[in-house]
């Protein structure tokens, strides 16, 4: 009995990155200390090599995740071990700590890996909520953190048969929030639009469903799966003997092809460690900022500003200037937050400060 990995997403690139005298195998669950994965000769429970343990506990980030690729090593005793991960070409990382920043981190589970290798990042919000429309200051946010995972985003506006008239113009609306990024509209409950979500997952590609409570992001996952038991896809082709029904559940194959990452932890995804992100989804601020007196405009009071001219001559509309302030704050203090090299700049920053202080005798009663 064997599983095809390349309906796991597994690619030749992949395949020149694995060590010598190992097996590729796809993680679909972690557990402390040990990971649920699927090789080609079936599923498995696996242990973390010392390596592993060490690398990870010198920084989290080093953590196998849900959908992280792994290589796998046999043990004399028969049974495999997670000997390491392979380079992650995407991650939703927990804490803002940026991709390339290593070590200084706090062992307390900040800048820990959320999923691994996500290619296409559903931001669902619905058209309306109980007594709102879509939200599009949410709908900025999650693209943002979409961005910054480095997958693909593409925005969904869902429950879209709850909307009789001018679903158009909110799409308009949401396609000015998201420069650059496919905006669709979405009803699991009547299938419309379920066939052009599906058809992002061609090629084997993995994706997360991003949105608040209610989105209906469940309820997209079951449509895509053709209200299929979902845990049960990859068992059902293999011969069943003593294989948990469970293991698929934070990595769910769909019939039609491609995956689905539904963790609690993607569930509550926040506004983490986006700052590249912030800058791609206001790309329109970033563009007219160009125009602006100073390089470093906070588009604020600033003379000769270009952005507050833009929003004057109603060019851009003053929500966004508004979004993109309160975002730039958020992504500021979480970085602060998070990032050891940020944190001890700002404290040189306040040292020089205090030193000024000192000096001009301001600090004196
Ligand atoms: N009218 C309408 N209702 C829908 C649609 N999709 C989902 N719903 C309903 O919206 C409610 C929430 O849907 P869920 O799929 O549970 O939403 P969710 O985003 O998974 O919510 P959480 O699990 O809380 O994160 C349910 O009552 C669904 O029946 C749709 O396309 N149209
Ligand atoms: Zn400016």
């Amino acid at each position: 009995m064997t599983y095809d990995l390349s309906l796991l997403g597994w690619t030749g690139s992949l395949a020149a990155e694995l060590p010598a005298d190992t097996l590729p195998a796809r993680v679909s669950r972690v557990d402390r200390g040990a990971a649920d994965v699927i090789a080609a000769d079936g599923q498995h429970q696996v242990k973390y090599s010392a390596r592993v343990r060490r690398a990870s506990a010198e920084d989290p980030v080093a953590l196998p995740c849900v959908g992280d690729w792994a290589a796998l090593r046999l043990l004399d005793e028969g049974r495999y071990e997670l000997d390491a991960i392979l380079p992650r070409h995407t991650s939703f990382v927990r804490g803002g700590v940026s991709r390339t920043s290593r070590g200084g981190l706090s062992n307390d589970g900040q800048g820990q890996v959320l999923a691994a290798n996500v290619d296409v990042v559903f931001v669902a919000e619905p058209s309306m909520h109980a007594t709102d429309f879509a939200d599009l200051a949410r709908i900025e946010r999650l693209v943002a953190l979409a961005w910054e995972s480095g997958g693909t985003p593409v925005v969904l506006i869902t429950k879209s048969d709850l909307f009789e008239n001018g679903l158009d113009e909110l799409l308009a609306d949401v396609r000015t929030a998201a420069p650059g990024v496919d905006v669709h509209a979405v009803s699991s409950l009547l299938g419309d639009g379920v066939e052009l979500v599906r058809s992002y997952l061609e090629g084997s590609r993995t994706a997360v469903v991003l949105g608040p409570s209610g989105a209906g992001k469940s309820t997209l996952v079951n449509a895509l799966a053709g209200g299929e038991v979902m845990e049960t896809q990859l068992v059902r082709a293999g011969d069943g003997r003593g294989r948990h029904t469970t293991v698929h559940r934070e990595l769910i194959p769909l019939p039609g092809g491609g995956l689905v990452i539904d963790t609690p932890g993607i569930r509550r995804v926040g506004l983490f460690g986006m700052t590249d992100g912030v800058d791609l989804v206001f790309s329109d601020i970033d563009d007219l900022a160009k125009a602006c007196r100073f390089g470093d405009c906070g588009h604020d009071e600033e003379p000769g500003c270009a952005v507050l001219a833009a929003v004057e001559s109603g060019e851009l509309p003053e929500r966004r200037l508004l979004s993109w302030r309160k975002l730039q704050r958020e992504a500021a203090w979480m970085a602060t937050r998070t990032d050891a090299r940020l944190r001890k700049e700002q404290q040189n920053k306040w040292k020089i400060i205090h030193k000024e202080m000192r000096r001009s005798g301001r600090n004196r009663p």
